[in-house]
């Protein structure tokens, strides 16, 4: 098994239940969905380690991490927040994701400088968070995620205060820096806009009442052939449309 397994999971918020079994395949990019509340960031928040389940296990790159803290875990991060340190400048924000012990070399500047001109921030290296735009800093917080490397990417909403435009840019961005990587990592992405996972998700997971109801090929899942409970969900995300039967 390899990739990111949750296995018979269960947990619960006071008396919220949750149980959430899923299989995301090696080098796979899935989009988490569904209304809110369904329990998707509380899905990730267990992948993360942040929040330990009552029972069940879980797997990452083919290694059972359940008992395993966040620091540990084969995994990168990437927030709404972009969680940039205001103080570095974005050279420093990126090359301190490989930096050990925090102390950033020579070698780390080259690589974070690399790894923001792939992100089109070749020229911002020195600047501070605050002299960059929302979607600029979320670039900063993509680079240095792809510079480590790790085998797990988890995205809950990264470009949720980004217009449709911008988000499909990132988006594209992400894809290009994955197809770059000899060995893509296994990416799980919570998204409201169930339309980015076109074209850049292989498949979707639709969460609904703290479980996963539904898992498949993105194109399949957001078309007319989708399960019911997902086409009612899609339905109610399009103004004035119909909920589907
Ligand atoms: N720390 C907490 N304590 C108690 N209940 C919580 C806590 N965190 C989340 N919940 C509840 O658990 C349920 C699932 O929350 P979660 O944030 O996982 O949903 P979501 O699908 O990510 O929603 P959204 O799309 O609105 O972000 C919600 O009903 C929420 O109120």
């Amino acid at each position: 098994m390899n990739g990111l397994q949750l296995d018979g999971i269960l947990f619960h918020h006071d008396d919220a239940p949750f149980r959430f079994d899923l299989d995301v395949r090696r080098g796979e990019w899935m989009a988490l969905i569904g209304p809110s509340g369904a329990g998707k960031s509380t899905l990730l928040d267990l992948a993360a380690g942040f929040i330990a389940p009552d029972a069940g296990r879980i797997q990452m790159a083919a290694r059972d991490v359940t008992d395993t803290g966040p620091a540990e875990r084969p995994l990168s991060i990437v927030f709404q927040d972009d969680n940039l340190f205001p103080h570095l400048t974005a050279e420093e924000n990126v090359a301190i994701g490989i930096a050990p012990g925090l102390r950033i070399g020579r070698r780390a500047r080259e690589r974070a400088r690399q790894a923001l001109g792939e992100v089109g921030l070749g020229a911002f290296a020195q600047r501070r968070p605050a002299a960059m735009s929302g979607g600029e800093r979320q670039r900063v917080g993509l680079a240095r995620a792809f510079l480590r490397e790790r085998p797990v990417l988890l995205l809950d909403e990264p470009f949720a205060a980004l217009g449709p435009a911008l988000r499909r840019q990132m988006l594209d961005l992400l894809a290009a820096s994955r197809a770059r990587r000899a060995d893509p990592p296994t990416v799980l992405m919570v998204t409201h806009h169930p339309e980015d996972a076109r074209g850049v998700c292989d498949r979707v997971a639709f969460l609904e009442g703290g479980v996963v109801r539904a898992v498949g090929e993105t194109d399949l899942m957001l078309g007319a052939q989708a399960p019911t409970a997902v086409r009612r969900y899609l339905g109610a995300l399009t103004p004035g449309a119909e909920p589907a039967p």
